[in-house]
């Protein structure tokens, strides 16, 4: 993935605040006897340029808090600010889930065409903004296939360009790669990490992959059962270019750092 002039306009944007920050958030679903207390109290600031990934055992609130960012939800007590300003689906942020959701008897180019609508980006700049957000997810030159003739980890590249349609300052991944198989999955989180790295742009990434975490991250939170608080908050220094997957996985620091966030979502199970 390269960086592209749309990718340096969000690094731009994205150096001037703190991209995230959650406040005394508590959530809870529902009512009375039937409701379920998911998060909080939890406070976390995500600077802007970081690649934040939670982790977490199953129904601990990793997608709430998710949702909460990206507006989906409004918390029960607390605040959830983007920049400044509450939350809005599809206005500060880009969301990727585990399925790609896409239309999948239009073309690549009309799917990331469709977000650029929405993110009122004039039509006839939209063929070359949807060449740069294919060149930056490495799609180049894909924009007519049409998404049920491209393969499983090709569909989730579209929805991650999808998802940056539009200059969003915030990328919301909520287990983008789960459905993938193990050699898919490794390439997109290769092409992800270097992405974020070049562009400098702000991620949250959810996940159950303790390796996946640490891979990617610049910053690791480990979030107890449910209701889920932070018991870990880990900064990821490890090296951004210079070296290959497998001698990244090779570095003491590496193993350490795996090793102290595995330990942390076993004690949280
Ligand atoms: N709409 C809802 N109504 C009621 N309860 C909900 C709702 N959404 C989530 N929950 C409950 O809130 C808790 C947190 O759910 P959430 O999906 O955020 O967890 P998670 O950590 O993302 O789980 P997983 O890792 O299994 O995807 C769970 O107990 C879940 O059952």
């Amino acid at each position: 993935m390269s960086t592209a002039p749309e990718a340096r306009t969000t690094e731009a944007a994205g150096s001037v605040a703190a991209a995230v920050s959650v406040r005394d958030v508590d959530h809870v679903y529902g009512r009375g006897t039937s409701a379920v207390r998911a998060l909080g109290p939890l406070s976390l600031d995500v600077p802007a340029g970081e690649f934040l990934v939670l982790v977490g055992p199953s129904g601990c609130g990793k997608t709430t808090l998710l949702r909460l960012i990206a507006g989906f939800e409004t918390p029960t007590s607390g605040t959830v600010t983007v920049r400044g300003e509450t939350p809005r689906p599809g206005r500060q942020s880009g969301v990727v889930f585990q399925q790609p959701r896409l239309f999948p008897w239009r073309t690549v180019g009309d799917n990331i065409g469709l977000a650029l609508r929405y993110a009122g980006v004039p039509r006839a700049e939209r063929p070359s903004r949807v060449a740069r957000l294919l060149d930056r997810v490495g799609l180049t030159g894909t924009a007519d296939r049409r998404v049920w003739e491209i393969s499983g980890g090709q569909q989730q590249r579209v929805a991650i360009a999808r998802a940056l349609a539009g200059d969003r300052e915030l990328l919301l991944l909520d287990e983008p790669f789960a459905a993938l198989d193990a050699l898919t999955r490794e390439r997109l989180q290769e092409d992800l990490r270097r992405m974020g790295h070049e562009t400098g742009s702000t991620s949250v990434f959810v996940t159950h992959s303790v390796d996946e975490a640490v891979f990617l991250a610049t910053r690791v939170v480990v979030l107890s059962r449910r209701p889920g608080v932070i018991t870990l908050d880990l900064p990821v220094d490890l090296p951004r270019t210079g070296l290959d997957p497998d001698e990244l996985r090779g570095l003491p620091e590496y193993a350490a750092l795996r090793a102290e966030t595995g330990a942390a979502v076993r004690a949280a199970a």
